[in-house]
């Protein structure tokens, strides 16, 4: 049995949820590479936003409230309706409106529950804008980044569908859908395009190149199975493999990753610690939590990033990478060495300076070292 976990119901949802997810972002990141510049939209932030984000956002919302009936759901995610419901982006919410009950009607192949009906406009902007709870310490909240790297999905390059589960203000599970992460581990060391392989590879290889990995916070596992474009309907767990993290403790041997843009990230200081700690290796900077999923899959043994001051990181760009790292025998911690509170709301408050994910202690105690040895002589 690969799960036995007090969370096992919403695990299964979470998992068969994100490959739905994951089958969406596909098709629409296979029309965006090639019809760009019209369908990128941009937020009050200047950060991208896609057909994409809001449809997965909308359909994950509406699979969990079917499937919690019960309860009363109450989702953490990135998107609000402020474009969406603007007077000229009639084409836009049409765009999403379809994109969404396509989707939905897959869900029957993947264990779950499709509408009775179509859903109309006015039901999705419902269902995007319902998941605006700002989470807690108390009850039990999802948090969603429904594409986390955007600007890699535009790109035609990495992102991932990041779904947890916190209770408490304890993540107790977390999901991670990598479309374009294979399961093979060379592939990342490239940088992946989407319309260069679509040049090179038939398209039907190369979708089966994706990976989801999910983890049960206290089970001392984490999971990896393939994406499933054909649907998954019975038998959810059983092409499940276990994953953990690297055994390299030498640093001279580690690979660090990193954030691709340098307005998200530190790379000058980060090249420092890393120095400082010994790192010999190029950083792979990639898009998205893949990068929690590299360490997890034991591809890379160290993420950092070192946001500008004044950035305040938001719980879901780390919920689910987080768990699925610890789980799979990997360390999560600012950069002074203390866990990440999920607890504070949307925000990870009172975080020290960056996040740091590491494969084992040994790497940890070094690279916290690191940082500590660093932060005088920088200007973050
Ligand atoms: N200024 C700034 N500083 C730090 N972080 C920021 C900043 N702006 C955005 N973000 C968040 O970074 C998320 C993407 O992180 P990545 O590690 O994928 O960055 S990168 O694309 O590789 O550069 C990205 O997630 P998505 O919006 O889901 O793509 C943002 O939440
Ligand atoms: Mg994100
Ligand atoms: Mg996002
Ligand atoms: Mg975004």
């Amino acid at each position: 049995m690969m799960t036995c976990g007090m969370y096992d119901k919403e695990l299964e949802v979470a998992v068969r949820v994100v490959h739905l997810a994951c089958s969406l972002c596909q098709r629409v990141q296979e029309t965006l590479v090639y019809r760009r510049a019209d369908q990128v939209m941009s937020k009050e932030d200047d950060s991208p936003v896609t057909i994409a984000d809001w449809s997965v956002q909308a359909t994950v919302c509406w699979i969990l409230s079917d499937s919690f009936k019960d309860q009363k759901v109450s989702i953490v995610a990135e998107e609000d309706v402020q474009t969406l419901s603007k007077a000229d982006s009639a084409d836009l919410l049409r765009s999403v409106t379809n994109t969404v009950n396509e989707c939905l009607q897959e869900a029957p192949k993947y264990g779950l529950q499709k509408p009775k009906k179509t859903l109309e406009a006015s039901e999705i902007l419902k269902a995007i804008s319902q998941c605006n709870s700002t989470g807690g310490p108390t009850g039990r909240h999802w948090i969603l980044d429904p594409v986390d790297g955007t600007l890699g999905f535009v790109r035609g390059d990495q992102y991932a569908v990041a779904l947890s589960l916190i209770q408490e203000g304890k993540v107790v599970l977390g999901v991670l859908g990598c479309p374009n992460y294979p399961m093979k581990k060379e592939w990342l060391n490239h940088q992946y395009s989407l319309s260069m392989s679509l040049l090179s590879t038939p398209a039907s290889d190369m979708r089966e190149g994706g990976c989801v990995m999910y983890a049960q916070r206290g089970s001392g596992k984490a999971w990896m199975q393939p994406l499933k474009n054909g649907g998954m309907k019975l038998q959810w767990l059983q092409s499940a493999k276990e994953i953990q993290v690297s055994s390299i403790d030498d640093p001279a041997l580690a690979t660090f990753c990193e954030p691709v843009e340098i307005a998200n990230s530190n790379h000058s200081f980060a090249a420092g610690v890393a120095h400082s700690m010994g790192l010999k290796k190029q950083p792979l900077r990639v898009h998205s939590m893949v990068k929690y999923a590299a360490i997890a899959r034991g591809d890379a043994e160290i993420f950092m990033k070192f946001a500008r001051a004044g950035y305040k990181e938001k719980i879901w760009d780390h919920a689910a990478g987080v768990v699925i790292v610890e789980e799979a025998g990997g360390v999560v911690t600012d950069a002074g060495g203390r866990p990440l509170d999920f607890s504070k709301g949307v925000y990870l408050e009172g975080l020290d300076r960056g996040i740091v994910a590491c494969s084992g202690a040994t790497l940890h105690e070094k690279l916290i070292g690191a940082v500590y040895a660093s932060w005088d002589s920088s200007n973050l």
